[in-house]
Formats: C-alpha cells, sequence, structure tokens
C-alpha cells in the first residue's frame, strides 16, 4: 500500500470521528504522512491508516461495489454514502445486496409499479433492490426446482425486519392466491399478519431499536408446483428469555407487558393490575411509554391481529392471563424461614396468591416451585428448600420458562392457522436474525448469538472466498488470493467440544 501512496496523492485517512477522511498527501516521514485533509485540517498519520482514494468514482456512486477501483473500507463506506445522499439505499456488491436504513417511509421505492418492473428482471439490469433478491430467488427456484434461501443479517436497527417484510411482500406479489383459508384469506396474507403478533409478544425497546427483534425468525413459503404459494410456516430461535426478568435502563421489556397494563378498564381490574412502574419486572428500567406510540392502541390491535390470525378469543385471554401472572410473579419476595429455607414475604402474598390464580395452579405447589428444588437421582428423589436469594432465582427461572413456552405455543398456533403444504417440494426461506453483539456484560445469549453468526459466516465465507477460489486454482486461472479472516478453528473448539456424562440429573422444579 505504501508504495502507491506518494506526496500529492489523493487518500483516505482515519479520522476518530467520521471513520474516514479525505485529503492529499503533503508529505512523508519513514512510515508516516502529513495529510493536508478537505476540510482545511492537516494530520499526521501512520501507512497503515492511509488508504488511496480513486478520484475517478462517479459522482453518485456505483451501483455495484465490484464497480469500486478500489475495494477497502473507505471506498465502500464512501460509496454507500454517496448513493444514501441521493436517496438510493441498495447497493449490490456482486450478488449480495446491501441495504442502508433510510430511517423514513419511502413509499416510491416499494410500490405495486416497481414490483411489476422487477418482475423477471435479471440481477443488476434495473436498479439495486430487496425485489430483485427475492425475484433471483423465486424464478431460480421454478427454473431448477429448488428451494432458495434468503438471509438478512445485520447489526441492531440495520433494517433486517423491514427488509424481510419487503421481500415477504413480494413473494407474496409473484405467488399469491393459490390457497385460501376457510374464510377466503390468503395464506401470505396470513403470513404478512403475523408480525403484529410476534412483535408485541419477541419485540422490545433496545438502547438502538424501538421496536427490536429480541428473536430470529425463519419464514418458510412453499410453492405448489406452479410457483404459487401454498403453504407457509415460521420458525422462531433465540427468544431473549432473560429480558422477561432483567432490563436495563433505557430499554423496555417485551411489548405484551405494556400492552396488558394499558388494557380497557375491565381487564386491567380481572387481572389486578395498573401501573407498569409498580412491576418488578418493568420498573428496573425508568422507560415505560415509546415516542409515538400508544400502548392502548396497539393492545386492541394485538387482539384485532390475534383474531386475524385464527387465535379465538377464549385463547386470547388465557394468553393475556399468563402475561399478567409474569408480572404478579415478579413481584413475590422471600424472607428467611426455618433452617436455611424460604418463605413468601407477607407484603408478596396478594401476588403470589394472584400468580397461582391466574396460573390456575395449586397454592401450595407453587411455593413448593418456589421455595424448593427437586433432585432426582437414581436411589432418590431429594427435596432441598432454598433460600431467599436461591428462591428469586428460581422465580425469575420460572418466569422465562413460562414466557418462551407461551412464546412457542403462540408460534406453533400462528403455523397452524397458517397450513403448511407437506406436499410442497420447493420452497423460499428467509432468514432474519440478530447480528453480532458485543454488550459491556455478555451473557450465555450473546454467546449463542454470536455463534450462529459466526456459522453463517463461515457458509458465506465458503461459498464467497473458500469454493470460489478454489476453482480458480483448479482451472489454473490468475487470481491474486484474497486473505480473509477465516474462524473455523473456533467454531471446531465450540463445536466438537465433548461433554462429560453425569451419574445422576438435576431437576429444577422451576426451570
Ligand atoms: N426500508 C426501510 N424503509 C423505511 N424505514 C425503515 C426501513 N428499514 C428500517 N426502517 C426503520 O428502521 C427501524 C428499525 O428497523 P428494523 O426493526 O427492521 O431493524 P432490525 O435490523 O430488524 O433490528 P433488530 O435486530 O433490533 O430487530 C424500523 O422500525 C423502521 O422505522
Amino acid at each position: 500500500m505504501q508504495g502507491e501512496i506518494n506526496v500529492g496523492t489523493h487518500v483516505w485517512v482515519g479520522d476518530p470521528d467520521l471513520a474516514w477522511t479525505d485529503g492529499i498527501v503533503v508529505n512523508i516521514e519513514g512510515d508516516e504522512a502529513e495529510i493536508q485533509t478537505s476540510d482545511g485540517r492537516m494530520v499526521v498519520s501512520n501507512f497503515s491508516k492511509i488508504r488511496p482514494k480513486d478520484l475517478e468514482a462517479p459522482d453518485g456512486g456505483v451501483d455495484d461495489m465490484t464497480k469500486l477501483a478500489y475495494l477497502h473500507e473507505p471506498a465502500v463506506l464512501h460509496n454507500l454514502a454517496t448513493r444514501y445522499g441521493v436517496n438510493e439505499i441498495y447497493t449490490y456488491s456482486g450478488d449480495i445486496l446491501i441495504a442502508v436504513n433510510p430511517f423514513q417511509g419511502l413509499p416510491y421505492v416499494y410500490d405495486a409499479c416497481v414490483m411489476e418492473q422487477y418482475k423477471g428482471a435479471a440481477l443488476g439490469e434495473l436498479s439495486p433492490h430487496v425485489f430483485a433478491i427475492a425475484d433471483v430467488a423465486y424464478r431460480e427456484m421454478i427454473n431448477e426446482g429448488k428451494s432458495n434461501s434468503i438471509l438478512v443479517s445485520g447489526e441492531s436497527g440495520a433494517g433486517k425486519t423491514e427488509t424481510t417484510k419487503m421481500l415477504m411482500r413480494y413473494l407474496a406479489y409473484l405467488g399469491g392466491h393459490a390457497g385460501t383459508a376457510a374464510d377466503g384469506r390468503t395464506i401470505e396474507k396470513q403470513v404478512l399478519e403475523s408480525n403484529p403478533v410476534l412483535e408485541a409478544f419477541g419485540n422490545a425497546k433496545t438502547v438502538r431499536n424501538n421496536n427490536s427483534s429480541r428473536f430470529g425468525k425463519f419464514v418458510e413459503i412453499q410453492f405448489d408446483n406452479h410457483g404459487r404459494i401454498s403453504g407457509a410456516a415460521i420458525r422462531t430461535y433465540l427468544l431473549e428469555r432473560s429480558r422477561v426478568c432483567q432490563i436495563s435502563d433505557p430499554e423496555r421489556n417485551f411489548h405484551c407487558f405494556y400492552l396488558l397494563c394499558a388494557a380497557p378498564q375491565e381487564e386491567i381490574e380481572r387481572y389486578k393490575l395498573g401501573d407498569p412502574k409498580s412491576f418488578h419486572y418493568l420498573n428496573q428500567s425508568s422507560c415505560y411509554e415509546l415516542v409515538g406510540v400508544s400502548d392502548s392502541h396497539d393492545y386492541l390491535a394485538t387482539r384485532k391481529a390475534m383474531d386475524i390470525v385464527g387465535i379465538k378469543r377464549e385463547e386470547q385471554d388465557a394468553i393475556f392471563r399468563i402475561v399478567a401472572a409474569i408480572l404478579h410473579l415478579g413481584n413475590i419476595d422471600f424472607a428467611k424461614g426455618d433452617n436455611d429455607s424460604s418463605v413468601v414475604k407477607d407484603e408478596s402474598e396478594f401476588h403470589f396468591r394472584m400468580t397461582a390464580d391466574l396460573l390456575m395452579c395449586d397454592h401450595q405447589a407453587l411455593q413448593n416451585a418456589l421455595c424448593k428444588r427437586v433432585m432426582v437421582t437414581p436411589e432418590e428423589i431429594i427435596m432441598k428448600s432454598l433460600n431467599p436469594d436461591a428462591a428469586v432465582i428460581s422465580r425469575d427461572g420460572l418466569a422465562k420458562t413460562i414466557y418462551s413456552r407461551l412464546f412457542e405455543w403462540l408460534v406453533d398456533k400462528i403455523n397452524a392457522s397458517i397450513g403448511q403444504d407437506c406436499h410442497s417440494e420447493t420452497l423460499i426461506g428467509v432468514l432474519d436474525i440478530y447480528g453480532f453483539e458485543s454488550f459491556k456484560t455478555n451473557s450465555f445469549e450473546q454467546f449463542c448469538i454470536n455463534f450462529t453468526n459466526e456459522k453463517l459466516q463461515q457458509h458465506f465465507n465458503q461459498h464467497v472466498f473458500k469454493l470460489e477460489q478454489a476453482e480458480y486454482r483448479n482451472e489454473e486461472i490468475y487470481w491474486s488470493y484474497v486473505d480473509f479472516v477465516d474462524n473455523q478453528d473456533v467454531l471446531d473448539l465450540i463445536e466438537k467440544v465433548s461433554y462429560p456424562t453425569f451419574s445422576f440429573s438435576v431437576y429444577s422444579s422451576s426451570s
């Protein structure tokens, strides 16, 4: 790189605030260059943070990164920023589509005329678009008779879920109107309409996104021999269970808790709810409301969406009964009993009774589940009393388990209502999954999320670098080897671990 850069060369130089800024090299000494930046500053930088700038790059950027003279970070970022400046949010990098979140409605980008234009157009014939990717997946499925998957990846708030919705809308447009539910609703409509229900129970406000999906989703759209949608299934992964009992400022718990606290008065009274501030699972953060969002409106909208996806009124009542039970459960505190055991504190008695009543379970059974641990050995079953701290862990374990089972039940219910086509031989899958996460404190959940992403990255590396380069080598084509970070060793370390076998199993009654 250093050889390409001389005094007078136009370059990009690393900048702590802007990531990269452009300028001209005015002096070189050893490993360092002095650069006059285009915003009038003089900076000195090591060559490792300097990249050559292509002066012939078109003013409006290029629609495919492979057309860039230099394919380095500042060139890629500059190209995306230039295009974003003229509302071009999509750019190709070969046959991969990069989407930059516009954070504003762009109806003209997604309307019916645009869908019609992309129908059957070859990739690259029209401007980069998410519809073009869906179109290729669909055409290849029809022409080659094989299933395809589209992977939507990116960090939180990047726009994965919105992109997934656009993909689904376009696939529904291409393959719509084959199977209909008994009441005349099409399968594709039911899949799209399941979004508000999944979002109410699986989404939450985070620091980066007011409506962040706290689960991964793989939607399978099944097609018949004529290329028409004949069934669908939604599979979910890695629900962030820990959020049920632990939230940090200024985040919120899953939306459904706040929706229920803003339900009509009659329901509030039925479930003995009230101000969200009075519930431990909600008041660990000072954020209760979202700007521009009405929880009471969204509660009614969620009920309506549940009607649409075929969840009966009595089932809906049962769902919200469980949501209310979890809120009461979180308010149960424990005092020290005899011999290092714990008992429910007197002031929590009301919440304890409400939890048992709403879960329709025996009071003593709930007390045991919270305050005792059952250990099963080959010889006997041992009941061990828990101290108050352990009982709190047990309580939170129960809340997380009930919530994640409720979520799984909802997904199963939606799937049963949409219906799968067991005769379908081809499908298009759309995977919308969290990107890499790295927080101040990382837990097992981050480990699972990052491991999944590392596996997906490896799949990408395998196809984009390894197989491609192997083919060049076989065909003796001259190319310059692309160096990339290969974390296969890390994956092997995790995946090939052999677990010791235990001679007895431990069963905790609450998890
Ligand atoms: N194509 C788009 N057009 C308009 N607005 C968009 C678009 N993509 C994203 N947004 C806006 O950005 C917000 C965040 O997007 P989205 O929820 O899709 O992100 P995400 O990558 O799925 O995040 P998370 O991983 O946290 O769930 C959306 O609520 C929407 O306001």
